[in-house]
């Protein structure tokens, strides 16, 4: 496909660093959705409202507040941003963050553009530019090019710099009097709307070309737009029929290093909505009355649909939204309170002549801003396939850190909480990508089996210490047996006297000693009973240390009472024999 435009003037350069789209007020919204984002755009008053003696009933206040003069007082309205009556095409382009919208599309997200309006308000100047032109073989970029033809100079460019490669295809249809008709297609005749759950609602055998240059895409613009119903009324000489949808198809592929790639699939739509008029404003009569009713009924739909989805009232519901009854709002599905990231331009006439119909454009405007999308990344299924991995492989990570962490804070303890992995992925793709994420899972999972293993090494040696106290405590006791049972044979009045002291020193001593056992084997319950549960709690290298100590101390008073109980039963012996040394 040619086209005679080779590119946008320069003093059209979109500039390199694109506007947030967030601005002041932001996109996103704390609820995990995303609002759509509404612009207004007055457009100057004309020739016929000038001289009609029309003046403006809209006063901007700032780039987000305006006040419309009514009858009975100002009315303030805010949005995302503001267009005054002197607002550049350029300027158009860069503040209502289509850039964003097209940098989303190449990511791999659904995007769409939408103009608003009563009939003559500037939508398809806001969009397109002066339509007349686009018919012109003499056709060359200039100022007046709307945000259309500036994103398709902009999505170039940015094409150009990222290192993905891009296959671009487009189509380019129009709903006119409740049918699809192919803009670049016009004798295949009325397409069917039909619905499937990957893509949703979509145009049956609607033709869709491929891209390969700048000039393709400027060409599938021109052509439709030649294409496009139009008519003359009252408001408007050139006035659209139908509602245009434009798409625009990115799809990406990313080649890793290793020369693995896969695909995201990214779309832009941009929507020119046939304009919202009353039939006595129109004057129109015979088919083009049919149209305005079509139009209008359309355009009800949508307003229905938005209300639905902008109700506050509905958050968090699913209420009835009334999307098949018309389809326009069909084909709109996605972009509406779907899984795409959306902008509304809201065009409206300042002329005091149109208050209502600007109220109405005003209120529905207000009313969209309401509306949440989600928007979801488009991508083949092997890239679920490495996302998933590489989730996989992030909690790996996680358990490994965790794993260290805890062997680094103590040598003992239990095996940390488990995920099962085994059975979470069974393929074994032959792509090298998804080979490299296994080799990595693999890497991890065999070092949390050696951190694993090193912390079960710990945790036995905590449980010997635990015995060991426990046999101490047992041998303490038959010590304890032992010199009750001396005690006995002390009582004996034969054996004397001097021996006494000794023996309640002893059994003193063992009393303290029991007390000591006790409240450890106190902390040992506590200590059993924490390893018990599910969370798990290592005891720390200090407390498996104090009890080794507490051990050994143990040990040496357990010895050093056996020689006192040998020295004792050796001077009962004596005693009993008739000779009486002095205990030490
Ligand atoms: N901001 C503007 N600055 C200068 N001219 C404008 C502006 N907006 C619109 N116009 C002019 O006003 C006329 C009507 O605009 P346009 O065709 O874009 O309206 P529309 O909303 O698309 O109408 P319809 O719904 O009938 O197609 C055109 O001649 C257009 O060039």
């Amino acid at each position: 496909m040619q086209s005679p435009v080779k590119s946008l003037s320069n003093s059209n350069k979109i500039p390199s660093h694109p506007p947030s789209v967030s601005g002041g007020s932001s996109m996103l919204e704390q609820e995990g959705g995303e609002s759509i984002r509404v612009c207004i755009r007055i457009r100057p008053l004309n020739q016929r409202e000038s001289s009609t003696g029309n003046s403006s009933c809209i006063d901007v206040q700032n780039p987000k507040n305006l006040l419309l003069k009514m009858k009975g007082g100002m009315r303030n309205y805010t949005f995302h941003h503001i267009f005054d009556v002197d607002a550049q095409q350029g300027e158009v382009f860069s503040e209502t963050g289509v850039h964003s919208l097209l940098d989303s599309a190449l990511e791999g997200y659904s995007c769409t553009a939408f103009a608003y309006g009563q009939t003559g308000s500037g939508k398809t100047y806001s969009m397109a530019g002066v339509e007349e032109r686009f018919g012109r073989q003499d056709y060359t970029s200039d100022e007046t090019d709307g945000i259309i033809p500036r994103a398709i100079s902009y999505v170039w460019q940015r094409m150009a710099s990222r290192q993905e490669r891009y296959f671009v295809k487009s189509g380019f249809f129009e709903i006119y009097n409740e049918q699809v008709r192919d803009l670049l297609n016009p004798s295949s005749g009325v397409l069917h709307c039909r619905w499937n759950a990957k893509q949703g609602f979509f145009v049956e055998e609607l033709m869709i070309v491929d891209c390969t240059n700048i000039d393709d895409l400027i060409a599938v613009l021109h052509e439709g737009m030649k294409n496009r119903k139009s008519g003359s009324h009252e408001l408007n000489a050139d006035s659209s029929r139908s509602h245009s949808i434009l798409m625009i198809y990115f799809i990406s592929e990313i080649t890793s290093e290793d020369g693995h790639s896969f695909k995201r699939y990214g779309k832009m739509y941009f929507v020119d909505l046939a304009g919202s008029e009353r039939l006595k404003e129109t004057k129109s009569q015979g088919d083009m009355l049919n149209e305005t009713k079509n139009i209008n009924k359309s355009l009800f739909t949508l307003g229905k649909v938005i209300s639905a989805l902008g109700d506050k009232k509905n958050r968090g519901l699913k209420p009835h939204v009334p999307y098949r009854d018309s389809k326009l709002t069909m084909v709109l599905m996605d972009s509406l309170g779907g899984s795409s990231r959306a902008i509304m331009i809201a065009c409206v006439s300042p002329a005091n002549a149109y208050i209502e119909e600007t109220t109405s454009t005003l209120n529905y405007a207000t009313r969209a801003m309401n509306i949440q999308n989600k928007p979801l990344l488009q991508v083949d299924n092997s890239e679920y396939l490495i996302l998933n991995l590489r989730r996989e492989a992030q909690l790996l990570k996680l358990e490994n850190e965790y794993l260290k962490e805890q062997l680094a804070r103590a040598q003992g303890g239990l095996p940390p909480m488990m995920v099962d992995f085994a059975n979470s992925y069974n393929e074994s793709p032959n792509d090298p990508v998804l080979q490299e994420f296994h080799f990595e899972i693999n890497k991890l999972r065999e070092e949390n089996a050696k951190l694993r293993e090193t912390k079960e090494e710990a945790e036995k040696s905590y449980h010997q210490s635990m015995i060991d106290n426990q046999s101490m405590h047992i041998k303490l006791e038959n010590l304890e047996y032992s010199f009750v049972g001396s005690t006995k044979t002390s009582e004996n009045p034969s054996s004397g006297v001097s021996q006494e002291y000794t023996i309640s020193t002893l059994l003193n001593e063992n009393a303290n000693l029991k007390k000591r056992m006790n409240a450890l084997q106190e902390e040992q319950i506590q200590m059993q009973f924490k390893l018990g549960e599910a969370t798990p709690a290592v005891p720390p290298q200090e407390e498996i240390q104090q009890l080794r100590e507490y051990n050994e101390q143990m040990m040496k008073r357990v010895e050093a009472l056996q020689a006192r109980e040998r020295e004792l039963l050796d001077h009962l012996m004596k005693a009993q024999r008739g000779r009486t040394p002095k205990p030490k």
